[in-house]
C-alpha cells in the first residue's frame, strides 16, 4: 500500500469557509451535471468526509481501501466515481463493464436501488443508450440464473450488483463478455466479509476471471488484517488507503459521535426485564422506538424468541420481524420489506445476516442480547442506527464475570462504551421479575412440544455459537452459569449435549412435575404421529406380536385403541409391581402412566372428531 489518505472528522460536521472541500463542485473533473441534478434532488447537499477523501481519487486512477464508520456515507463514495468513469467511455453490448460485489441479498438490494435510484436522473435522449444496471441475488426462486441470463441478454447491463454466489454463475456464461477493453471497475463492498473464510474461495474465482486492468475499491466499517491479506488476491494495485476517523472531544473512535453507545451487565433471563423496560417503560409519556433491532446469536434463537419475547413485549406494542439465513429467500424478502415500510413500532428479530450495510434511517435502537461471535462485527451491529448523523442508541448485554473484560477489550479497539442508566430507574427487583418472565416462557413450551423442541435446538446451538467466540479468553464454555442459560431458553429439561457431559443442573421452579414424553405437539397431526410412535416402541419394549395379529391394513383408530386397551393392562401388571422399586424405576412409570392417559385421550379426541381428519394420518 503506498499512501495513506487520512482524513479526520467530528460530528455534526463544522461548516468550512468557502470554497467548501466538501461541496459536490469541488470536485475535479467535475461530476456530470446530471449528477447534479440527481444528488440535489435526493437531498445529499454536499459530501460526507469519506466521499470527500475518496471520490477524488478514485474516480483518478487509483485503487482505494476505504474504511470509515458506518452510515458514513461509503455507498456513493464508490458509485459516484463508478458512474463517472462509466458515462465516458461506450457500453457494448453484452460486455460488463463494472462490477459490486456484495456478501448479503438485503444489501445487494439495498444498494442496486440506491445505483438505480442515481441512475434515473441520466438525460432522457443518452437514457436509451445510457447506464444500466442488473441486480443479481442468490437463492430465490423467482429469479433463477436462467432468467439472471436472460434479463441479461436482454437489458445488456453495463453494472452489475450481486452477491458472489450468482455473480459466478453468471460470469461463467459464454453469452456474458467481460474483457479488458471494456470492463473498468470492481468494488468489494464490506470488504473484510467478503474476504473473510466463508467466500474467500469464490471470490478468488471471479477475480480470476476479471482483467487486471481495472480499478478495484475496498469498502468497510472495519478495515482488518483479513482484508489487508486479500489484497493481493482482490488484484489491488499500489491501492491507497482512506481511513475517515471520528473524533469526539480529541479522542479517536471507530463508531459515529451521534451514537449513544451503552452496556447493561445483566444475568441472563434479567436481561429481558432491561429490554421490557428500554421498550416498554412503566411512565407515560414515552414515544417507543420507531424502529428497533435485536440481535441474536442463531437462526434457533430468532425462531424461539419471536414466539417468546410477546410474552414480555405485547403485541399491541410492537410488530416483531424475524429474519435469518435459514429462512427462505421469499420469507427473508418479504419480512425485510415489511420491517423497511412498517409505519408503526417495528422490532427487526435477527442474526449477523442484518449486522452490515442495511441503510435504514429510522432505527433509533439496536439492542445486542449477547456480543457478536466476531467482535469487529459489534461495531457494525451498533452502526444500524445513528446514520447519516441522526441519533440513536446501541445497548449490548454481558454476564456479570469475565463477560465484563469484553469493555476492557472495546476500548481499545476505540469503541467508548458506557453503562446504560435508564430514566425512569429499571425494577428495584429485576430477579423476581425474570423468575415471572421464565414462569411465562416454562409455561409455554409447556404447551407445545414444537416449541419446546426450538428452546432446546435454541440453547444447544448458542453454546455452539459462544464456544466459537473468537475472544475464547473471555467467552468460556466452561464458566457458562446453565441454570440462567436454561431458564432464559425456557426449556423444561438440559438438551443432551457434550459440553454437559458430566454437569448436574437444577433447572429451579417451573420444571416441577414435568414428563418429558408428556409434552405433545399443538399441531394435531405431528401428535398424533408421535403419540403412535409412543405406543409403537411401548409394544416394542412390552409386547411380542402373536400369531393372527391384524396387519399394518387396520385403521390407525382401531388399532390405537387396541394398543391403548393393552398399555392400560400392561399398566395395571406394573402398577402391582412398582412397591419396592428405586425412585427413578417410579419415575419412569410414573412417566409411563402419563403416555398411557394420553393415548386415551386420543382415543376420545378421536371419537368426538370422527373420520377423515383423522384416518389421513395413517
Ligand atoms: N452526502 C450526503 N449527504 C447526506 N446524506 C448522505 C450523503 N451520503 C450518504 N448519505 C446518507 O447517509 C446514510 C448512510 O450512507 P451509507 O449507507 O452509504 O453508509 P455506509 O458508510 O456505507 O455505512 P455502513 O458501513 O453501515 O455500510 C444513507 O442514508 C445515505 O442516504
Amino acid at each position: 500500500m503506498t499512501t495513506t489518505a487520512t482524513a479526520t472528522t467530528s460530528e455534526p460536521q463544522p461548516t468550512s469557509p468557502p470554497p467548501d472541500p466538501q461541496s459536490w463542485t469541488s470536485l475535479n473533473p467535475p461530476l456530470a451535471p446530471w449528477l447534479h441534478t440527481a444528488l440535489s434532488t435526493l437531498s445529499f447537499p454536499r459530501m460526507t468526509p469519506v466521499q470527500a477523501s475518496t471520490i477524488p481519487l478514485f474516480q483518478g486512477n487509483k485503487d482505494v481501501v476505504v474504511e470509515a464508520v458506518t452510515g458514513s456515507g461509503k455507498t456513493l463514495a464508490y458509485l459516484l466515481p463508478l458512474i463517472q468513469r462509466l458515462s465516458s467511455s461506450p457500453s457494448r453490448r453484452h460486455h460488463v463493464r463494472a462490477i459490486i460485489i456484495i456478501p448479503t441479498r438485503e444489501l445487494a438490494v439495498q444498494i442496486h436501488s440506491v445505483l438505480t435510484s442515481l441512475l434515473q436522473f441520466q438525460p432522457a435522449a443518452a437514457a436509451a443508450a445510457g447506464l444500466r444496471a442488473q441486480l443479481l441475488r442468490g437463492g430465490s426462486s423467482e429469479v433463477n440464473p436462467r432468467a439472471d441470463l436472460q434479463a441479461f441478454l436482454r437489458d445488456s447491463p453495463d453494472i452489475l450488483v450481486s452477491t458472489p454466489g450468482r455473480l459466478e454463475e453468471l460470469l461463467g456464461s459464454r453469452y456474458v463478455f467481460v474483457s479488458g477493453e471494456t470492463f473498468e471497475m470492481l468494488v468489494l463492498d464490506e470488504a473484510d466479509r467478503l474476504l473473510d473464510l466463508g467466500f474467500r474461495e469464490v471470490l478468488g474465482r471471479i477475480i480470476a476471471r476479471l482483467p487486471k486492468q481495472r480499478r478495484t475499491g475496498l469498502f468497510s466499517a472495519s478495515v482488518t488484517e483479513a482484508v489487508v491479506g486479500g489484497l493481493v488476491r482482490s488484484g489491488l494495485r499500489n491501492p491507497v488507503k482512506v481511513v475517515v476517523k471520528v473524533r469526539e472531544q480529541d479522542v479517536e473512535r471507530r463508531i459515529p459521535v451521534s451514537l449513544e453507545n451503552n452496556y447493561i451487565i445483566s444475568p441472563y433471563p434479567q436481561r429481558f426485564v432491561h429490554i421490557q423496560h428500554i421498550l416498554c417503560p412503566p411512565s407515560a409519556p414515552f414515544s417507543p422506538p420507531l424502529k428497533s433491532i435485536i440481535y441474536l446469536q442463531t437462526c434457533a434463537s430468532v425462531d424461539l424468541y419471536t414466539s417468546l419475547f410477546p410474552l414480555f413485549i405485547p403485541r399491541s406494542k410492537y410488530t416483531l420481524h424475524p429474519l435469518h439465513g435459514q429462512q427462505s429467500p421469499k420469507t427473508r424478502a418479504q419480512t425485510f420489506t415489511s420491517f423497511l415500510t412498517s409505519t408503526t413500532p417495528s422490532i427487526l428479530l435477527t442474526t449477523d445476516l442484518a449486522a452490515r450495510g442495511l441503510d435504514i434511517p429510522e432505527v433509533d435502537l439496536v439492542l445486542q442480547l449477547d456480543p457478536p461471535t466476531d467482535p469487529k462485527v459489534f461495531l457494525h451491529r451498533c452502526g444500524r442506527a445513528a446514520r447519516a448523523g441522526r441519533r440513536g442508541r446501541a445497548v449490548l448485554f454481558l454476564a456479570p464475570g469475565r463477560e465484563e473484560e469484553y469493555l476492557a477489550y472495546l476500548s481499545i479497539r476505540k469503541t467508548p462504551v458506557t453503562e446504560y442508566h435508564s430514566h425512569p430507574p429499571p425494577p428495584t427487583d429485576p430477579a423476581q421479575r425474570a423468575g415471572e418472565i421464565v414462569q411465562a416462557f416454562r409455561q409455554k413450551t409447556k404447551q407445545d412440544k414444537a416449541l419446546h423442541d426450538k428452546s432446546l435446538r435454541g440453547m444447544v446451538s448458542w453454546v455452539r455459537a459462544y464456544g466459537k467466540h473468537a475472544l475464547g479468553s473471555i467467552f468460556r464454555v466452561q464458566e457458562l452459569p446453565w441454570r440462567e442459560l436454561a431458564e432464559a431458553f425456557g426449556v423444561l429439561w438440559m438438551p443432551r449435549m457434550p459440553e454437559l457431559r458430566g454437569i448436574q443442573v437444577d433447572l429451579g421452579r417451573g420444571v416441577e412435575g414435568v414428563v418429558r414424553r408428556g409434552i405433545g405437539y399443538k399441531d394435531k397431526k405431528r401428535e398424533a404421529a408421535r403419540l403412535a410412535k409412543i405406543v409403537e416402541e411401548g409394544e416394542e419394549k412390552g409386547g411380542r406380536k402373536r400369531k393372527g395379529e391384524k396387519g399394518k391394513t387396520e385403521a390407525w383408530s382401531n388399532k390405537t385403541a387396541q394398543k391403548a386397551v393393552r398399555e392400560v393392562r400392561r399398566e395395571k401388571r406394573k402398577k402391582r409391581r412398582i412397591a419396592g422399586m428405586s425412585d427413578e424405576k417410579k419415575a419412569k412409570e410414573e412417566e409411563w402412566k402419563e403416555l398411557v392417559e394420553e393415548v386415551k385421550k386420543v382415543k376420545r379426541q378421536k371419537g368426538e372428531e370422527e373420520g377423515a381428519q383423522f384416518e389421513d394420518m395413517v
